[in-house]
C-alpha cells in the first residue's frame, strides 16, 4: 500500500499529482486535461472550475474510478486510487453524478437507502445502523417529512437534496458532485451549495463539485481549482483572485471579472 504525504505532513484526504484524463482514442488516448495537482484535507469544501468542454466532469469521474487516469497519480486517504477494491471505494467516496435517474418511481428513502448498498448483506437488508443513518441522511437534508413521497413528485432542488441525502447515508470521508447546482434558481442554487458547505464544515467531509456558479464558489468554498488548460491553478478563492486567477478564464470581449466583487460583469 504506498502512501503519499503533502510537504507539511499532513496527509490529504485527495491529492492529484500530475494528473492526465481523457478518453482512449485509435491512436493512444485524447488527453482532455493534464498538468493538474492539488490537494484537499478532512472538510475541506472545494470546487473545479472552468469553461465549457475544459474537462471537469472527465476529472471529477476520474476522481472518483469511474474512469482511468491517463497519467498522474491520485490519492484517496494518503492511499493510491488504484489500490482500493470495490467495497473499499465505496467506503471512501460517495459520487453524485449528472445522469439521470434509472427510474424516479422509487420512494425517497427507498433511493436514499441505496446508499447503503455497500454495507448491507447480500439481499440488502438493512440493520438498526443503517436505518439511523438513513433516517440522519434525511434530516441533514432537510427531508425527513418527505421520505415516502416518490421522486417523481419532488422539485429539481428536492430532488438534489435526496441525492445528496443518498450520498450522506454512504457514509464516506469524500464526496465528488458533478453541477449540484444545475437547473435550479439562484436561491435554491444558494441552499444546495450552503448546505454542502455545512455538511462539510460540521461532519469533517472533503466535498469536491465542479461549477459554472463561479461568483457562489468564491463566496463559499474553502479552494478552488480553475481548469484553464495551461496552469490549472489551485487555492482558496481569495489568493486566486490576488493573482489574478479569473481575469483570463474568459474571452475578454463580453464579459470581465471584478475583483472588488469577485464576479463577473458585462463589458459595456
Ligand atoms: N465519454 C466520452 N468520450 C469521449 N470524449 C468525451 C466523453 N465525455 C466527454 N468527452 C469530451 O471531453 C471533453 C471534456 O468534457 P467534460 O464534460 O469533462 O467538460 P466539462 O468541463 O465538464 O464541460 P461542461 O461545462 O460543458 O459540462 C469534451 O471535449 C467532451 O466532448
Amino acid at each position: 500500500m504506498s502512501r503519499t504525504m503533502n510537504t507539511e505532513q499532513k496527509e490529504f484526504a485527495l491529492e492529484a499529482a500530475q494528473l492526465a484524463v481523457g478518453y482512449p482514442a485509435k491512436q493512444g488516448a485524447r488527453i482532455v486535461a493534464d498538468k493538474i495537482s492539488f490537494g484537499l484535507q478532512a472538510g475541506d469544501f472545494a470546487a473545479i472550475v472552468g469553461v465549457n468542454g475544459i474537462g471537469k466532469s472527465t476529472l471529477l469521474r476520474t476522481l472518483g474510478q469511474v474512469q482511468s487516469p491517463l497519467s498522474g497519480q491520485v490519492s484517496l486517504i494518503g492511499r493510491n486510487l488504484d489500490s482500493f477494491k470495490n467495497r473499499e471505494l465505496a467506503e471512501t467516496v460517495s459520487l453524485v453524478l449528472t445522469e439521470p435517474l434509472a427510474t424516479k418511481n422509487l420512494a425517497v428513502w427507498e433511493l436514499v437507502q441505496l446508499g447503503r448498498q455497500p454495507y448491507t448483506n447480500w439481499i440488502g437488508k438493512l440493520e438498526a445502523a443503517d436505518k439511523e443513518k438513513i433516517a440522519e441522511a434525511l434530516a441533514m437534508v432537510g427531508l425527513q417529512n418527505s421520505h415516502s413521497k416518490k421522486c417523481y413528485e419532488l422539485s429539481d432542488g428536492q430532488m438534489q437534496k435526496v441525492l445528496i441525502a443518498r450520498a450522506l447515508a454512504q457514509d464516506t470521508p469524500l464526496m465528488l458532485l458533478d453541477e449540484p447546482t444545475t437547473h435550479l434558481d439562484l436561491y435554491h442554487k444558494v441552499q444546495i451549495l450552503k448546505l454542502l458547505q455545512r455538511i462539510s464544515h460540521e461532519m469533517k467531509k472533503t466535498i469536491l463539485f465542479t461549477t459554472h456558479e463561479i461568483g457562489l464558489a468564491i463566496q463559499l468554498c474553502d479552494r478552488m481549482l480553475i481548469l484553464d488548460n495551461q496552469e490549472n491553478p489551485f487555492g482558496a478563492p481569495c489568493e486566486l483572485i490576488e493573482q489574478k486567477r479569473f481575469e483570463s478564464l474568459f474571452p475578454g470581449d463580453i464579459i470581465s471579472f471584478d475583483s472588488q466583487t469577485g464576479n463577473f460583469k458585462i463589458v459595456s
